[in-house]
């Protein structure tokens, strides 16, 4: 067994009695989370130094927002001086360096998702996208990005009245043959660049996303550039450009979000990022597909990195909400019989408000981890110039599933972290407490890398080609095997409901087989509306906008569960024995909540008759429940981060919930003591009574 003695001990306390009645080892179960021993040992390697550099302190109010960006440009600066990231590791293969990169993002992130995103963004998104969009040329801006960490980066998509349509974006990069440069322009405010992380005021480059206009005037779409903003040793802007920062958020605040306006901005023609296509000198617009399975590679690359980031990211935040509410519920008191008041923990309503979402942050871990894994795999493959087999097939697999895992993943970690607020009461409510910064700095992600509502969309679209050609009798599209049941359709369907006890249902088999059912019934539901709709006349567009409201969108919701527990399966089957129950018992749980959910669509279909199925659901989940109780404090250790990381006076893991507090509150500079302003306070300064 691996020597876990890195992980710091935690000291006994009130929730000793919970720690005792778990039935497996915290420090175990956090490894297998995590998957990898020198993952998890570089984790508190980043924890352990930032606690110990002043920096990094934890302030008690919210700076104000310029000095927020101050801080987290310096914080950034001082962990790349720290060099997690090693040259030996930089040397590792494309697998083995991205994991290290995730996981110093994942321990950043805990710490404060302002400097990761800022460095996910700057470092790692850019130089993913040099390496799978440009060529040899554009290896000296990898290597100052990724490796010297000369070059700190933006990505500039978004424009002021183009968001999610990013096809309609008007930012042009005109070539002019005379010069060899490309001319960058922006034709009026509406096409300006905005919402652009560390533009407003840090990042000397930002890679641009512009329309190519070649010298015949033929529009060939959108292309990445790589263009320089501000003078990297002064920070100032360039001439022809005209920089703003997008001012005060609702969260992540620490991050320069800021807008550009172009103005026949010239860069060299070198600067084109042009993997898949170029431009010659006198200007031949010349597309590359000479190696189809490299330019795939690329696609599925850019398409998916920040969105798994973001799943990734998504694990973090409600691990530590979560665990902050779970060690609150053990210990905080309210009400009780004959006067031993009893923790929250045990009263059946706040399991059942807690526990799912607890059950959620471990499955989706694992589901996380293991999909993490496979997908690097077949993008190293395919970078490398190995033959992957259905490789065209698999990108379109891997986009719908991280389309819509990034979506539900995003969406139900929201929910969690305000579910956690409210189970902590009126102190939940305290910035010590932390859940509110977890949550306003979580928030945009259902927004940015594509809005959830449209970015669910696209798995839906590839959801249904795999149900047309099932039931015309043709091959499922499936190389990673997510819908190959759909060649069972028929028998599928007329599956029914049929179980007479709790026990049936707390099994693997009924809650894949339900969701297997599911989806079939979705995906015809959602095949008939969208064909009624074309019949009546509608453009293919149009029908597809009447499809959404019940039935696409719940399908592509309901397909992101069913992938979370499918590979989450996969991954516990290989886990420690002694693991295994109770991470049974939370797939079990995780598995009938979510289902929970969905009991309109099982009966409207006729999977289930009467009230028995509603009724059975129902009792397993509340009688899991029960069962998980005197594991979750355990959990909740083995999903948190150090003490420090986690910066929560509600969730430390000593479990001395009131002596944390009476420290956060006397420690706060403005408790004690008159208000400087009592004066203005006052009704009559000299009044004497
Ligand atoms: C904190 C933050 C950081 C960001 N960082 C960057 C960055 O670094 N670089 C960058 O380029 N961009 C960035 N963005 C921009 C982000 O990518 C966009 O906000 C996002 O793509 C959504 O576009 P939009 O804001 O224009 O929303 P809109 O497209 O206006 O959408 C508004 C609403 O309409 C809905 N909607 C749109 N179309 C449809 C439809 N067809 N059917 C049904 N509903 C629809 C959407 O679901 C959404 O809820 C960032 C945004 C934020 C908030």
């Amino acid at each position: 067994m691996e020597d876990l003695s890195f992980i710091p001990d935690i000291p006994c306390g009130p929730l000793g009695e919970y720690r005792n009645s778990a039935t497996f080892n915290w420090k175990r179960l956090k490894l297998s989370l995590e998957g990898d021993i020198e993952l998890l040992k570089l984790k508190y390697k980043i924890w352990q130094t930032l606690e110990r550099d002043p920096l990094f302190a934890h302030s008690n109010v919210t700076p104000p927002v310029e000095e927020e960006k101050r801080i987290t440009q310096l914080q950034l600066k001082r962990i790349n001086e720290y060099k997690f990231y090693t040259a030996e590791t930089f040397r590792a293969s494309y697998s083995k360096r991205t994991r290290a990169l995730m996981t110093i993002n994942e321990a950043v992130n805990s710490y404060n998702p302002s400097v990761s995103v800022k460095m996910a963004i700057g470092i790692y998104l850019v130089s993913n996208a040099l390496l799978s969009l440009g060529t040899e040329r554009h290896l000296k801006f990898y290597e100052a990005t990724i490796l010297n960490r000369e070059i700190l980066a933006s990505i500039a998509l978004t424009e002021i009245a183009h968001g999610s349509d990013a096809k309609l974006m008007r930012t042009t990069a005109t070539y002019d043959p005379s010069t060899r440069q490309f001319v960058i322009h922006t034709p009026d405010f509406e096409a300006a660049k905005c919402w652009v992380g560390n533009l407003g005021k840090t990042c000397t480059h930002t890679l641009l996303f512009a329309q190519l206009i070649t010298p015949d005037g033929t529009n060939h779409g959108l292309h990445g550039f790589l263009v320089p903003v501000r003078h990297p040793a002064t920070l100032e802007v360039y001439p022809g450009l005209i920089i703003g920062d997008m001012g005060e958020k609702i969260g992540v605040n620490g991050i320069d979000n800021g807008f550009i306006m172009f103005n026949h901005y010239r860069i060299p023609r070198e600067n084109l990022l042009n993997r898949t296509a170029d431009v010659t000198e006198d200007g031949v617009y010349e597309s590359s597909f000479s190696d189809p399975s490299r330019i795939l590679g690329a696609a599925l690359e850019n398409l998916s990195a920040g969105r798994v980031g973001i799943m990734q990211e998504s694990c973090h935040s409600i691990a530590s909400a979560v665990a902050i509410a779970l060690r609150y519920a053990a210990s905080r008191r309210q009400f009780g019989e004959r006067d031993r008041e009893i923790p929250l923990i045990e009263y059946e309503l706040h399991q059942w408000r807690l526990f799912g979402y607890a059950s959620a942050a471990i499955v989706f871990r694992l589901y996380v981890e293991n999909f993490t894994n496979i997908y690097l795999s077949i993008v190293e493959k395919s970078n490398s110039g190995e033959r992957v087999d259905n490789l065209s097939e698999a990108v379109g697999e891997i986009h719908a599933m991280v389309s819509c895992s990034k979506t539900t993943l995003s969406w139900t970690v929201l929910e969690a972290i305000q579910q956690c607020r409210e189970a902590c009461g009126g102190y939940g409510f305290l910035k010590c407490a932390r859940i509110g910064d977890i949550r306003s700095n979580h928030e945009p992600t259902v927004t940015y890398e594509g809005d959830n509502n449209v970015l669910s969309q696209q798995a839906g679209n590839w959801l249904l080609r795999q149900y047309q050609a099932a039931i015309n009798g043709n091959t499922v599209d499936s190389p990673l095997g997510t819908v190959a049941f759909l060649k069972d359709y028929n028998s599928i369907s007329r599956k029914a409901f049929s179980c007479t006890d709790t026990s049936q249902l707390k099994t693997v088999q009924f809650i894949t087989d339900t969701y297997k059912w599911l989806l079939c019934w979705l995906l015809k539901e959602t095949h008939e509306k969208y064909e009624a709709e074309v019949t009546k006349g509608l453009s293919k567009f149009l029908a597809k906008t009447k499809s959404q409201v019940y039935r696409w969108k719940t399908l592509t919701r309901v397909y992101a569960e069913y992938l979370a527990i499918v590979f989450s399966v996969q991954s516990i089957a290989k886990k420690e024995r002694e693991l295994k129950p109770v991470l049974y018992k939370l797939f079990y749980l995780y598995g009938l909540w979510s289902l929970d959910k969905h009991l309109v669509e099982l009966y409207q279909g006729g999977y289930g008759k009467g009230d028995l199925m509603a009724r059975l659901l129902r009792d397993a989940i509340l009688e899991l429940c029960g069962e998980l109780k005197g594991e979750m404090v355990s959990v909740a250790d083995a999903l948190a981060p150090t003490d420090f990381i986690l910066n929560s006076v509600l969730g430390k893991s000593d479990g001395n919930l009131y002596q944390n507090l009476q420290t956060a509150l006397f420690s706060n500079p403005d408790t004690f003591g008159r208000a400087s302003w009592w004066r203005e306070a006052v009704a009559r300064p000299q009044a004497k009574l």
